[in-house]
């Protein structure tokens, strides 16, 4: 097929793409598209079993990720899109899928399936042209895949879990990127490199080709000698607002001659326009708008959450915006424009009747809710907040910024700053239950603790955490060791429950006083806080409670060797700058510490969302 100038046939138009992946994201602005980013929330769930070929599921995925987008933009009264372009890669060996890793075990799975072997991977794409009548959604779709074999060398075991601990496998099908640290493991490539890296530019042309230049009746007539760009009727009846064959391709309505001529000189006119503007303007920059308008997000998000909006609309629902200000005390107006936004941000449904909360925004919103991260929010509207205002003085000087947003000196970073007043310590402490509630399932089941007994979950809290381990391991004694005035409010956040007997609380400061005795110690979310100083501190009074074969159960956010992929964590260094003593570590760095002061046999479970769990054994000094 001849490739005439096709992303210009774009530009005029409202274009989407339905799709989260930096890389398709890249490689679509890279050729000149401008498009908004809208990720899709379908899940990638269908039964593959049900599709004759792995392509067929990977077409219709990504037809019902681009159709979700459409649908989804449609219902929210936003501007219906022109296009919506959606994407789903998959990889397949030995007739099995391979879609993105859920953990490193899977990772390990995915890539020792892929060693010295070749596999294929399969992109299918939709481009779903939209309109809208009578405010009822019309959709269009051309769909197509494109295949691509990739040949692994035999990996070490070595190699594969260096890999893995990357943590580049984590968010890629197949668990690698060709296009990065991946490409290592690669021997060969045979077929479109960029649709192993998620999307098939070059026959997206040619799709885009098909659908926006109608044949020449020449070509219909001597199909054979052009390698013709064959007739395509799906939009047949799509109106063509621009002229020049702007439009996907039209059903001839004229007699052949007159079509042919308006065909050839609207394709010249095109072809021109398009690459006057491909001179002139360079790809709009949607990703840095997004970025610019992040925090207006997250404040817009903060002050709903501050002013109890969704507790409100828990209670009853739905109201419409005069009501909710009435009771949130706030304007009418101002009110009806934050609600707005919480809607569109997703955390709102709004209807004819008024708005009510989504599931997210009843789940984990609302201040009563089980999960509530309602504390967490007020943290950080009331604290977290004020702190980066002053990132610029942070970054400057390499510290904490409570100095200025206090307006005197911080010696004691928890007395001085967090626990500097009752009210100040229940808002901290809020806000680490929320937090430590929503992981402690999973940082309590990332290994196999059943061989300890005794446990102190060292700056344990509230003891969210220490009854997570409680109920998964019932025959398990937790102490939760934290500063006196800590231990006297955490009684307000254990409910009664058959673990209750199993947890006891422990008052004392860790740098100060000895630690309780345990076969277990639980460092989670701790070291972050501190300097490598006051860790090595810590450390060396967890190696000297322990006993040789005692375990030490270390949580945080690790970052990447070269920090460069874990973006959380990334964001996490600059939140640990601006309001800690502390910054985040890498694996490498966390192995260093913990072999020094006598731990080893590390073993490192990636837990959902941002954290990771690290396990290590005390040996004999
Ligand atoms: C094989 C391979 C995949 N990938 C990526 C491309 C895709 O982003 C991802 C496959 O997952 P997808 O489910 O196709 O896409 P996604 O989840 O990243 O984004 P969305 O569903 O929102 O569209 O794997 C690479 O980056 N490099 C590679 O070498």
């Amino acid at each position: 097929m001849v490739l005439c100038p096709v992303i210009g046939k774009l530009l005029h138009k409202r274009v989407v793409l339905a799709s989260a992946s930096p890389r398709r994201q890249e490689i679509l602005s890279n050729a000149g598209l401008r498009f908004e980013v809208v990720p899709s929330r379908f899940k990638e769930k269908l039964d593959k079993a049900s599709f004759a070929t792995p392509y067929e599921y990977a077409m219709e995925t990504a037809k019902q990720k681009a159709l979700e987008v459409a649908t989804r933009m449609h219902q929210k009264d936003l501007r219906t899109p022109d296009v919506v372009i959606g994407a789903d890669t998959i990889v397949t060996v030995g007739g099995l899928i391979l879609e993105k890793p859920v953990d490193k075990q899977d990772a390990y799975r995915m890539l020792s399936r892929l060693s010295g072997k070749e596999h294929s991977v399969f992109t299918g794409v939709a481009i779903v042209h939209c309109s809208s009548n009578d405010r009822q959604l019309h959709t269009r779709v051309s769909e197509f895949y494109e295949e691509t074999t990739v040949k692994f060398s035999e990996l070490s075991e070595e190699l594969l879990w260096e890999y893995i601990h990357s943590g580049e496998p984590m968010d890629k099908a197949g668990g690698y990127g060709i296009q990065a640290l991946g490409g290592m493991l690669v021997e060969s490539v045979h077929g479109d490199f960029l649709n192993v890296v998620g999307f098939p530019l070059n026959h997206f042309c040619k799709q885009l080709v098909e659908l926006y230049y109608p044949p020449r009746p020449e070509d219909l007539r001597q199909p054979v000698q052009h390698d013709s760009i064959p007739a395509v009727d799906t939009f047949e009846d799509l109106s063509d607002v621009e002229g020049g064959g702007s439009e996907p391709a039209q059903r001839e309505t004229g007699s052949r001659d007159e079509k042919a001529e308006v065909g050839a000189a609207g394709q010249a006119t095109a072809e021109a326009e398009c690459h006057r503007t491909r001179a002139t303007l360079p790809p709009f920059p949607t990703r840095l708008l997004e970025l610019l308008d992040g925090f207006k997000l997250s404040k817009a998000l903060l002050t709903a959450c501050k002013l109890k909006v969704f507790d409100w609309l828990k209670r009853e629902a739905p109201q419409k915006a005069p009501d909710i200000a009435s009771k949130v005390d706030a304007s009418a107006c101002g009110t009806e424009k934050l609600l707005d936004v919480c809607a569109a941000m997703g955390l709102l449904e709004k209807t004819q009747q008024g708005y009510s909360n989504t599931e997210t925004a009843n789940l984990y919103l609302a201040s009563d809710s089980e999960y509530s991260l309602h504390g967490f929010m007020l943290q950080n509207n009331d604290v977290i907040w004020n702190l980066f205002t002053y990132l610029e003085f942070a970054i400057r000087e390499g510290r904490n910024q409570h100095h200025r947003v206090l307006g005197k000196k911080v010696e004691d970073l928890f007395q001085d700053a967090y626990y500097r007043s009752p009210e100040t310590q229940l808002r901290f402490m809020q806000a680490m239950h929320g937090v430590a509630k929503l992981t402690a399932r999973q940082v309590a089941t990332a290994f196999d603790l059943s061989r300890f007994s005794s446990a102190c979950d060292v700056g344990g809290c509230t003891g969210a955490l220490a009854r997570e381990l409680a109920r998964e391991y019932p025959r398990l004694q937790v102490t939760v060791f934290d500063l006196p005035d800590v231990v006297e409010l955490a009684v307000h956040f254990q409910p009664a429950g058959p673990q209750a007997a199993q947890i006891h609380f422990a008052a004392g400061d860790f740098f100060r006083d000895p630690l309780p005795s345990a076969e277990l110690y639980v460092l989670c979310r701790i070291l972050h806080n501190w300097s490598d100083d006051k860790v090595h501190k810590l450390l060396s009074k967890v190696a000297e409670s322990c006993k040789p074969g005692a375990g030490l159960l270390l949580v945080e956010t690790l970052l990447d060797e070269e920090k460069r992929e874990a973006q959380g964590g990334l964001i996490q260094s600059l939140n640990m700058l601006v309001q800690t003593e502390g910054r985040q570590r890498s694996r490498g760095e966390y192995q260093c510490l913990l072999e020094l002061h006598g731990f080893h046999q590390v073993q490192v479970v990636h837990l959902e969302g941002v954290l990771d769990a690290m396990l290590a054994t005390r040996v004999a000094p």
